[in-house]
């Protein structure tokens, strides 16, 4: 395929069910990405065995749900989205067709052509957060920009955030004037670029 084709999007997981098989280091750097974002994501966790460090890591998330058991179809009944991160690449194989068979979208950790969508590296400042990926070429890479952005961009910038936030729900007049007025409140943060 020609060119970077993924569209990236914010996906409420708060407000969906997401099924993650696998419960060794991959799984738990998976469920840390998922948790570190959307603290009350809904999570049903799948395998045979599970590391303690998983365990532990759950505790504090009351919304996680861990089931010690063979991956079997039916499991993915009644979720939205489905991360596989198993040691069994034909296990993984059948993990992508049950979701397809029930219309889900699947990431199989650090398996390419596996996957509907990728994991991103996530740089957060309170209500700001970007999204970095590299069209999988060097996730590495990701992890390092997040964290030159993580470095730059100031923590003020959350407070900015919210003051607009306050603006744009304070702004009388129509839909133009109130673009309008945000557009030149901020044209600040743009004035070294010009
Ligand atoms: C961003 C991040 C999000 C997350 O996982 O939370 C993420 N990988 C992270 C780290 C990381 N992963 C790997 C290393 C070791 C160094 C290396 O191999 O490069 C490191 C670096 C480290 O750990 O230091 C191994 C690896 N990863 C993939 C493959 C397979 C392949 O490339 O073919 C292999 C080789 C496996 C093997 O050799 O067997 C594939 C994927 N990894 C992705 C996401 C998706 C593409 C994202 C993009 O478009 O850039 C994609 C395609 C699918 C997916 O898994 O979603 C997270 C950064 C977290 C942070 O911000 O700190
Ligand atoms: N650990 C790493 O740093 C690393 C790096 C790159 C790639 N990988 C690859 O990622 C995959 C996962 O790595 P890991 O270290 O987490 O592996 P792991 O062996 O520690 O964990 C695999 C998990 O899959 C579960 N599982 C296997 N078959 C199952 C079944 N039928 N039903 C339910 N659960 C089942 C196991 O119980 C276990 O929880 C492996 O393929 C590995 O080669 C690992």
């Amino acid at each position: 395929m020609e060119g970077n084709q993924l569209f990236p999007v914010f996906i409420k997981l708060n407000e969906l069910h997401t099924v993650v098989i696998g419960g060794g280091p991959v799984g738990l750097e998976k469920l840390t990405a998922i948790l570190g974002n959307s603290t009350q994501a809904k999570v049903t966790v799948i395998a045979k065995e599970i590391i303690d460090e998983l365990k532990e890591f759950t505790l504090a998330f009351p919304l996680v749900e861990i089931k010690q058991k063979s991956f079997e179809p039916h499991d993915l009944n009644g979720a939205n989205i489905v991360v596989a991160a198993t040691n069994d690449n034909v296990l993984n194989v059948e993990i992508r067709e049950a979701a397809k068979l029930r219309g889900l979208l699947v990431n199989v950790a650090d398996k390419p052509e596996l996957c509907d969508f990728y994991l991103g590296s996530i740089v957060q400042k309170g209500d700001l957060k970007i999204a970095i990926s590299t069209n999988g070429k060097s996730p590495t890479i990701a992890k390092r920009l997040k964290e030159v952005l993580n470095e730059s961009i100031p923590e003020e910038l959350d407070t900015t955030l919210q003051q607009m936030n306050s603006l744009r729900n304070s702004l009388q007049g129509d839909f133009s004037d109130k673009v309008k007025k945000l557009n030149e409140v901020t044209e600040i943060l743009t004035r070294d670029l010009k």
